[in-house]
């Protein structure tokens, strides 16, 4: 059974560095000593004398009383710093509000800092005025910090020892701090645990003695069974992020509480299937092949991000019967690759990169030969989707005639014309674009016959995936000069990172403009990649949501009330729902919400519960026949 609320244990809880990320009194000297020409060397005295205390170094309440003195504080800093630290509240405590709201009667804030600092903070997140014990400072006239009230215990040292132990409380207690005389409290038996918080500082010191180590609140309360808002704690969750994906997306995830591993280039198979044993969610672009075998040592990935639009690295089928969410960024980078497409496009036309090069060998060739505009010419789309789409609508605005063909019965936007077959396409247009996806069937659609059925000097485009066109043939039609001018963006066999050299059959050869596979590679776009591709995993993770998932059914949740959610993934086979419902039935769990979604593979249900529920009930849905994966929000 889950225990929701701290009856009969209390929670003792340090302040700085602890509740919030920084310590007050550092940040007060740095606010207090603005404009002092020696403020950087007396904050460092003020912060090397805090660390010497937190670690049990050097008397607690010596180093208090030299870093007062230091500091030349008044109140109007205090207000200052209140500001500030109601900006550094400490993540999971952020995200645990409501634990401490329900269980307020049960958690003291007690510290050696100054309540005229830490009581608005901490009492804006539901700890109780009046369970919140520190020092307070002692002012002059003018509002002048001229010392500290002697008189609190905590002013002395050993303070926060004589301080429980007045508490007197009756119950277990459970200390959480990140300095030594939190650590002091367990080992006057004052506590029964004392757990060493390190999600904001780790000092081996303390880590050393404590009985456990929380990297986060969320630890504290998954470990004590107390936890309300998650499943498990964020922080034992592992993010691996390749290819350099845009720092939005670390940002994302930490702030979320993951524990977030970056790689900047790609990583082969057996590199993968070693890095992704523990990962949770992985986030790639297009050079990681996501195989079979990658996904089957993979014992605990929930979720696949594509940082880019293509999926066809990444074994769907396999993802699936996994189940294993896939997300991607359809559209984030669609516009530029239009407009890399339009550029190249002119540019070749033009015959600029030929005359560009003899530039740079001192040869001045002016003339109008082999030289064209695109107004008036016919575009040749093969794959009319997303960009095929957005390229046709621009490069109609340039005065050209657009014709697409697409293996889907697809309609036509502006002026565009439908052909029937490819080869009618590649007879009659005068600039060829390839805008297909990267599926297997799609190997090689463009070789030797498909360039014999192109006009002589055909402008010829690849920036969708190198292993639709067949590079030998492609080299040798601009050889022949059946084509005129190529734009290559994508390559069957790609570097995996930009230390690893480059080859391909194209390189020299004239009019061919040659691109590291940045078509989607602009700031806007990874920006945006990397802002949306985590929301969307996070809803997933957090939510359960699956909308916008290449190969889940799509299920689009209400925010998780005051209830449990369930999430089962399961083999698309009749009758799981039925055998779903009967166990809650038999465990008398009301239910509150309930939504299913299938598709040809898996089925998606998820049940919102408003009941406790026992580890039996767990065990025989995870035993209903069929089940791939379940899941558990609170
Ligand atoms: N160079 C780069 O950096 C980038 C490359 N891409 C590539 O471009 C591809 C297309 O992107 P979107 O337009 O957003 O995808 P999309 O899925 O909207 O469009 C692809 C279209 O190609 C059609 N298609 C598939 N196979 C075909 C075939 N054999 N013949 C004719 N039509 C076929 C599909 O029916 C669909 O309409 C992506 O899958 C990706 O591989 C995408 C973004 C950046
Ligand atoms: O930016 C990338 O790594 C890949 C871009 C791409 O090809 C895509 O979005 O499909």
């Amino acid at each position: 059974m889950l225990t929701q609320t701290l009856n009969p244990t209390y929670i003792v809880i340090d302040f700085d560095s602890t509740f919030t990320k920084v310590e007050g009194l550092d940040e007060l000297a740095h606010i207090a000593l603005a404009g002092h020409p020696d403020r950087e060397n007396l904050v460092q005295q003020i912060r090397d004398l805090t660390d010497k205390g937190m670690n049990g170094e050097m008397s607690f309440a010596d180093g208090l009383r030299r870093r007062i003195s230091l500091l030349s504080g008044n109140r109007s800093h205090i207000d200052l710093l209140i500001e500030y630290l109601r900006t550094k509240i400490s993540d999971s405590f952020q995200r645990n509000k409501a634990f401490i709201a329900d269980n307020t009667d049960h958690i003291y804030v007690v510290s050696s800092g100054f309540k005229e600092f830490i009581v608005p903070i901490v009492t804006e997140l539901g700890v109780r005025e009046d369970h919140v014990f520190a020092n307070e400072f002692i002012f002059d006239a003018d509002g002048t910090i001229i010392g500290i009230d002697e008189a609190n215990v905590l002013a002395s040292d050993g303070g926060k020892i004589k301080l429980l132990r007045s508490l007197n409380l009756t119950g277990d207690v459970y200390v959480i701090g990140d300095g030594y005389t939190d650590y002091e409290l367990r080992e006057s038996g004052l506590a029964n645990r004392f757990y060493a918080f390190t999600e904001n500082v780790n000092r081996p010191r303390v880590v050393e003695v404590a009985d456990h180590v929380s990297g986060s609140l969320d630890e504290f309360l998954y470990d004590n069974r107390l936890s309300r808002s998650q499943s498990y704690p964020k922080s034992r969750i592992k993010v691996l992020l390749l290819e350099n994906v845009h720092p939005a997306a670390v940002k994302a995830f930490e702030d979320e509480g993951f524990k977030v591993e970056f790689v900047k280039g790609a990583l082969d198979e057996d590199e993968l299937c070693e890095r992704i044993k523990d990962v949770s969610i992985i986030g790639i672009r297009s050079k990681t092949i996501i195989t079979k075998r990658v996904l089957e040592s993979a014992n605990r990935l929930m979720a696949i991000g594509a940082f880019c639009i293509g999926t066809n690295q990444i074994d769907l089928e396999t993802a699936t019967e996994r189940g294993v969410a896939v997300f991607n960024a359809p559209y984030s980078n669609t516009r530029s690759v239009v407009e890399l497409a339009i550029g190249e496009m002119i540019l070749l036309i033009r015959n600029i990169v030929t005359k560009s090069n003899q530039m740079h060998q001192g040869i001045w060739d002016k003339s109008a030969n082999g030289s064209f505009e695109v107004r008036g010419k016919k575009l040749g789309l093969v794959g009319y989707g997303n960009i095929g789409t957005q390229l046709s609508v621009v490069a109609e605005a340039l005065g050209m005639e657009v014709y697409f063909y697409d293996v889907v019965e697809k309609l036509a936007i502006g002026n565009a014309r439908k052909v029937r077959s490819l080869e009618e396409l590649l007879n009659l247009a005068d600039v060829v674009s390839m805008h297909v996806d990267g599926r297997k069937e799609n190997t090689n659609i463009i070789g030797k016959k498909e360039f014999e059925q192109m006009k002589d000097g055909v402008i010829f485009m690849n920036l969708a995936r190198g292993h639709v066109v067949d590079i030998p043939a492609l080299a040798e039609a601009i050889r022949s000069g059946k084509v005129a001018g190529a734009a290559v963006d994508v390559f069957p066999k790609e570097p995996k990172t930009n230390d690893e050299a480059f080859e391909s059959e194209l390189v020299g050869l004239s009019n061919v403009i040659l691109s590291p596979h940045i078509g989607g590679s602009t700031e806007e776009a990874q920006a945006n990649i990397g802002y949306f591709v985590p929301g969307k995993l996070l809803e997933y993770i957090n939510n359960g949501s699956s909308y916008g998932s290449v190969n889940f059914p799509e299920v689009q949740l209400p925010k998780l009330g005051d209830s449990h959610r369930l999430l089962h993934i399961h083999a698309n086979v009749p009758g799981v729902l039925a055998k779903l419902n009967s166990i809650f039935a038999k465990h008398h769990i009301n239910i509150t919400g309930q939504y299913l979604k299938t598709n040809e593979q898996i089925g998606y249900v998820i049940v919102d519960i408003s009941k406790t529920y026992t580890e039996e009930f767990i065990q025989e849905i995870k035993a209903v026949e069929g089940t791939i994966r379940f899941r558990m929000l609170y």
